[in-house]
């Protein structure tokens, strides 16, 4: 096994391979428009060895004609304190002379220069002219890496949130910060969506066995329902708010506040109140204080962090409220040691690059629609779905970085759910459908809940799966099966298609020794760099989200139409037709709906 010890507190200096000012040209350094992915040479060198090679193998092959195939395509990482984490890949219709290619064809996209770029602060995401630079705020290495932002060292900046950060969520876990009328805080209350939602609600219930006494609740849907089962729940003399929103102007969030303000403030009164149990979490101070959330009371963070990349910023609160601040210094420290392994290992050993590149080999060459997330732990249940925004709205693009649409698929359907619950549900598509489904299955060595032998039993399930994914079961295989259990032959020859198993179907392992905060900022920030690898590859730009806003701008047009009583004609019959049946519909003045 390739096995590499990186610690977190002693990164491996490597001279930097370019010099970045902060200012870079994202065309020109890492960047510049390579030929289109599809004539790359080891582009075209990898579909001639899918054709002849890639394509027909299957993985029990591969398995039985090299003993010491796991030895070679799995990597340890050897954290300082929590363990190693094992990269298993071994179980992929591919050999190392494929991988190579793939190494390749990362060089030739230049994506060692893009890495060095991004964590330098290159303008990556430049449709916006923006930095990306989220491995900034968990650089646990400030004093030796300053990182220029309009020729500022950014680092510290962020050290003083972080400060800031820790001083609050202290003072409200040890009963110092007191709510409006002097009862300690009980239950947070984080209204958000998208970036500000997804990674603090994943967190903090992937790390429930740190959890603090305070209660976290998360509201995110602009359904009234949401706010409406939270708001029954709390209580307002004891409840913290936090808006947390980076541009504190979306729809969603403004009127969840604006709901969680006016129901506080029928009960505390006066507007004084506000300032002991709202806070806010943004890059945008004239909003939060137009708001009415004192000015000391917010959270700043910058644009050169993604929405989708920002549970490491000031977004973070709720989880160092959830699991106390040294917790998430941790999570910040397993995904500082994730960068440093990104940013110093050569390709063939780098997690996240081997990662991308499987991806892509079944994206591109295999024709995969998704890719499923499979977490062997019931606390990673969100995993999946914070995913889900992290991959797709970064890669669900379409339009190269010089403006041409590609000919080739970008980023997949990321879906998925826990183990074993999935394997009652949708397993048997994998096992036996139409489809192609590459799986990444995440399982810890160690429970946090070891009772009786539930933990062994879902390590026999998760290692049974990958098994039997891989493996299938032959005709003749089924065909002993059903003799020793004495069908007649009629009825074997029958049931004997519907009982074989082709397997062949990749997927990747991921153990942990257990769920820490170190280990999990680690594969999450392991997840966050193969997204950029594929990026890089597929020449797209992962940091804008323009796809995202068509909608937000029809909705604003609609709203007003479904508040007046106008027979609406200005959209397709289709919109025509729905918003009549709602106004047909929907209660009308003076009306009193029984349950
Ligand atoms: O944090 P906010 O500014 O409220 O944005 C919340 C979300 O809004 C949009 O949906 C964006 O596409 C997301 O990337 C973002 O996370």
């Amino acid at each position: 096994m390739a096995s590499q010890a990186s610690s977190a507190n002693k990164p491996t200096k490597k001279p930097c391979l370019i010099t970045c000012t902060g200012k870079c040209n994202p065309y020109r350094i890492g960047m510049e428009p390579r030929p289109c992915l599809t004539g790359e040479p080891a582009w075209r060198k990898l579909q001639e060895y899918f054709n002849n090679k890639g394509s027909k193998f299957h993985i029990r092959d591969l398995f039985e004609k090299d003993a010491c195939r796991f030895g070679r395509l799995s990597l340890k990482l050897t954290t300082p304190n929590d363990g190693d984490i094992l990269i298993d890949y071994s179980k992929n219709r591919i050999d190392e002379e494929g991988l190579k290619l793939f190494f390749q064809l990362c060089k030739d996209r230049r994506l060692i220069e893009a890495r060095q770029c991004i964590f330098k602060g290159a303008k990556m995401n430049f449709t916006e002219g923006r930095q990306v630079l989220h491995t900034a705020l968990r650089n646990r290495d400030p004093e030796n890496n300053p990182i220029l932002v309009d020729g500022k060292d950014c680092l510290p900046d962020v050290k003083a949130v972080l400060e800031h950060m820790k001083e609050f969520s202290d003072q409200v876990i040890n009963e110092e910060w007191k709510g409006y009328s002097g009862k300690p805080i009980t239950d947070v209350v984080n209204i958000g969506i998208g970036g500000s939602d997804l990674g603090p609600l994943m967190v903090t219930e992937a790390l429930k066995p740190y959890a603090t006494k305070l209660k976290c609740h998360f509201v995110s849907n602009v359904d009234g329902t949401h706010i409406a089962e939270v708001l029954k729940k709390v209580d307002p003399e004891s409840t913290l708010f936090i808006i947390a929103s980076k541009t504190f102007t979306t729809q969603e969030t403004i009127t969840n506040a604006m709901t969680a303000k006016d129901w506080f403030l029928e009960k505390a009164g006066n507007e004084e109140a506000i300032k002991k149990n709202f806070v806010a979490l943004s890059t945008n101070k004239e909003k939060v204080t137009e708001f009415g959330i004192d000015e000391a009371n917010m959270f700043g963070f910058w644009d050169w962090v993604g929405g989708r990349y920002s549970l490491w910023s000031a977004i973070g609160l709720s989880i160092c409220l959830a699991i106390g601040f040294k917790n998430f210094e941790k999570l910040l420290d397993g995904a500082y040691f994730m960068d440093q392994h990104f940013l110093n290992e050569p390709l063939e050993k780098n997690a996240p690059v081997i990662l991308a590149c499987l991806g892509i080999w079944y994206s591109n060459f295999f024709g995969a629609e998704t890719h499923a997330l499979l977490p062997y732990d019931q606390y990673l249940h969100r995993f999946a779905a914070y995913f889900q925004q992290g991959d797709m709205e970064s890669n669900g693009k379409h339009i190269t970085k010089a403006g041409n649409s590609v000919n080739y698929h970008t980023g997949p359907i990321v879906w998925g759910e826990p183990g074993t619950n999935g394997q009652h549900a949708f397993y048997q598509l994998i096992h036996q459908g139409t489809r192609l489904i590459p799986a990444d299955f995440i399982m810890p060595v160690r429970s946090h809940n070891p009772i009786g032998n539930h933990h062994t039993l879902l390590l026999s399930n998760f290692l049974a799966q990958t098994e039997a994914l891989m493996k299938g079961k032959t005709e003749e295989e089924a065909r002993k099966e059903l003799e020793a259990a004495k069908m007649r032959p009629d009825d074997l020859k029958k049931l004997l298609p519907h009982k074989t198993f082709e397997g062949n179907r990749p997927t990747n392992s991921i153990l942990v020794r257990k769920f820490t905060p170190f280990t999990l900022g680690a594969i999450i920030a392991m997840y966050e760099h193969k997204i950029f690898v594929q990026g890089i590859i597929w020449d797209i730009n992962s940091y804008d989200q323009y796809g995202v806003e068509l909608g937000k701008q029809l909705a604003k047009v609609i709203e007003p139409e479904l508040s007046n009583d106008d027979e609406i004609k200005t959209h397709d019959s289709s919109t025509n037709g729905l918003i009549s049946f709602i106004k047909e519909n929907k209660l009308k003045p003076g009306e009193v709906e029984g349950k």
